[in-house]
């Protein structure tokens, strides 16, 4: 059996009163794509958060390769490997595509950094690479974040809510973006989209009030009737 890339075991956080996220425990395998899916307030950004550290867990662990994440800063977390992309693409509008992967391979915490031409392919942006952030559309500008931290060759990549904004176009197109990367990355994304997780057909994770509702392929979430009732009826 291979050993999960991640792992969380009964993780919690609380913000006074209330249990934002509670007793979350989840594995995610190497080079595979999960989703985690939720309505508003479920504890998704949270979890994220514990997830790249800028939230501390109230109780619980997170193993990231078999070692404890807890306790540790952000940008040790990021040496290990780890990126998160958030929803608000921060390209620099002045500089070309292709500027702002090379930009971000610089700012490697890992050391190496990925080829720009690999990456130009991996997010379909070579034909656009001369062309400055500023004229990109709105699709274009979140692919290049995430080509900018693929730069950095995590191992895991974070995604918050990656088809934000988008056109239906842009969503089906990221989807196929994000598929193409499975085997080379491990990619764990946070959507409210539900077109775009059907169009990743990827394991998925329901959230609701804090705790894991269902999880499995998309297909048994979707046909999960305690599902349609708090979610996806919703729809
Ligand atoms: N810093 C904070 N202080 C107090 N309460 C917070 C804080 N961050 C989140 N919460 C609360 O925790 C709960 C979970 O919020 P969270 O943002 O994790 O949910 P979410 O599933 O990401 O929602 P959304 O899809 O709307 O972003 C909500 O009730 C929210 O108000």
């Amino acid at each position: 059996m291979r050993q999960p890339i991640l792992s969380t075991s009964r993780l919690t956080r609380q913000f006074g009163g209330l249990t934002a996220v509670d007793n979350v425990s989840i594995d995610v395998d190497p080079g595979t794509v999960q989703c985690i899916i939720g309505p508003n307030g479920a504890g998704k950004s949270t979890l994220l958060n514990m997830l790249c550290g800028t939230l501390q867990p109230s109780s619980g662990q997170i193993l990231y390769d078999g070692k404890s994440l807890l306790g540790r800063r952000l940008h040790e977390i990021a040496r290990l490997g780890i990126a998160r992309k958030f929803q608000v693409p921060t390209v620099f509008n002045s500089l070309t595509v292709e500027e702002n992967l090379i930009l971000a391979g610089t700012i490697n915490p890992q050391g190496s950094s990925r080829d720009v031409d690999e990456a130009l392919a991996m997010i379909e942006l070579r034909e656009v690479a001369q062309l400055k952030a500023e004229f990109l559309a709105h699709g274009q500008r979140q692919w290049l974040e995430i080509g900018m931290a693929l730069m950095t060759k995590p191992r895991l990549l974070l995604l918050d809510e990656p088809t934000a904004g988008m056109t239906s176009d842009e969503t089906a197109k990221t989807a196929s973006l994000i598929r193409g990367l499975l085997g080379q990355v491990t990619v764990l994304a946070i959507e409210h989209d539900i077109h775009f997780i059907r169009a990743l057909n990827c394991y998925t994770i329901v959230m609701h009030q804090g705790r894991i509702l269902a999880s499995g392929s998309f297909d048994a979430i979707e046909h999960n009737e305690t599902v349609r009732d708090v979610y996806l009826g919703r729809q």
